[in-house]
């Protein structure tokens, strides 16, 4: 049997799965066969003999790779050639967290074994058709057009699959406002109509909107020029210091994992996690109005999923926008419906599957090969 293997690398973890029996109906769900996590904590070669090892028992013909931004040359799956390789390089800058762990894999899995076919699927895809309004800055036209500026969005495979389990949950409706928010260490949120998006928390970089685990999400474009004259930082710094210094570690003063945030009582600690909450109720509700209602809200992503008391604290004090949520706390398996009953807003957590979507993307593109 010939398998397919995806890696999706995360800014704090890399996800594999392996997928070994698939049809052509992209109605119908790929089964995964096995599924692993490697913390980012590993590095560089080691990451790849982990997954080397942990799939050994499967006969992989192709390899699809999660690249967070392919620029605005690439959006749709693409099989890595050695030109495409050097093209995908030159993008590091745009996703510092993501796209040189990607890079990596795939030249690991190139020199690895050379017969292998390897897939790019970009998390900018299901944004590509985002409205005008969504994705343009308030900078010159001709500076946007000489760089092809604009917001590009990402998690788009999260997005999509959230929105196809709230599609499951609700056949019948055609017609639908809906709010998606991937809440791990990127988190997003996304204004969805009738399936697509039409607005979305991640702009040129995915360091836009939400506070994030290590990424400081919206910032004064001013303050970052204040930053760079007070304290003479070169680009680099700044760079530094807006993905991996910032968020709610940032701001706890060091905190970065989650679960322990929400647990502390530390003054610091409450802060971060109130302006994380903050941010996701100020999206919500400015998603509610361009949307002009709201008939549901699906969360999903490590945070999301691992935790239904954040996911009430979230969700909490927003009668007024039709959210009510069961009185009674949810426990068990995902998905879980949050919201009670009589809840204008259904409110679901869900567990995500990017890897299936990321499987289809490929499967859509390359119709003839699988
Ligand atoms: N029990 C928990 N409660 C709250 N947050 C958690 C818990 N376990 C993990 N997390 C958070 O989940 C995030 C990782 O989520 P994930 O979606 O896997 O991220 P990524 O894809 O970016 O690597 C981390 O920021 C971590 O703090
Ligand atoms: C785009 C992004 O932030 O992805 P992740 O949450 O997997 O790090
Ligand atoms: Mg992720």
């Amino acid at each position: 049997m010939t398998c397919i293997l995806v890696l999706n690398p995360g800014s704090s973890s890399i996800k594999w799965t392996v997928f070994c029996s698939f049809t052509k109906d992209l109605n119908e769900d790929p089964i995964a066969i096995d599924h692993g996590q490697i913390a980012l904590t590993i590095v560089g070669s080691d990451v790849f003999q982990h997954i080397v090892s942990a799939t050994a028992a499967y006969k992989i013909f192709a390899v699809i790779v999660r690249v967070v931004h392919g620029g605005s040359q690439f959006s749709h799956p693409i099989e890595v050639s050695h030109y495409i390789f050097n093209k995908l390089k030159a993008l590091d800058l745009l996703a510092p967290l993501h796209n040189r762990v990607a890079i990596e894999l795939i030249e690991s899995c190139q020199q690895y074994d050379e017969s292998l076919r390897v897939f790019a699927a970009f998390d900018t895809q299901f944004f590509i058709n985002l409205p005008a309004v969504a994705q343009i800055y308030g900078l010159p036209l001709d500076l946007i057009e000489r760089h092809q500026l604009r917001r590009y969005g990402f998690h788009g495979f999260a997005h999509q699959d959230m929105v196809r389990q709230w599609c499951i949950e609700n056949p019948y409706r055609q017609q639908f406002s809906l709010v998606t928010a991937q809440l791990g260490s990127g988190c997003s949120m996304t204004a969805i109509r009738n399936g697509k998006p039409v607005d979305t928390t991640m702009g040129f970089t995915p360091n836009d909107g939400l506070l994030m685990r290590t990424r400081s999400g919206e910032i004064d474009p001013g303050l970052l020029i204040w930053l760079q004259q007070q304290e003479g930082w070169s680009s680099n710094e700044i760079d530094h210091l807006l993905n991996t210094e910032a968020g709610w570690k940032g701001l706890s003063g060091g905190i970065d994992n989650m679960a322990d945030l929400f647990a502390s009582e530390h003054p610091q600690c409450r802060l971060a996690f109130d302006l994380f909450r903050y941010r996701f109720q100020k999206t919500l509700g400015a998603y509610f109005s361009i949307l002009g209602g709201l008939d549901g809200v699906v969360l999903s992503g490590g945070v999301a999923e691992h935790s239904l008391a954040i996911c009430r604290e979230l969700l909490s004090g927003l009668s007024h926008l039709g959210i009510e949520l069961r009185s009674q706390s949810a426990s068990g398996d995902l998905p879980i419906l949050l919201s009670s009953k009589t809840s204008k807003v259904q409110c679901r957590v869900v567990a995500v599957d990017e890897a299936s979507t990321m499987l289809h993307a490929v499967q859509q593109q390359f119709a003839d090969d699988f």
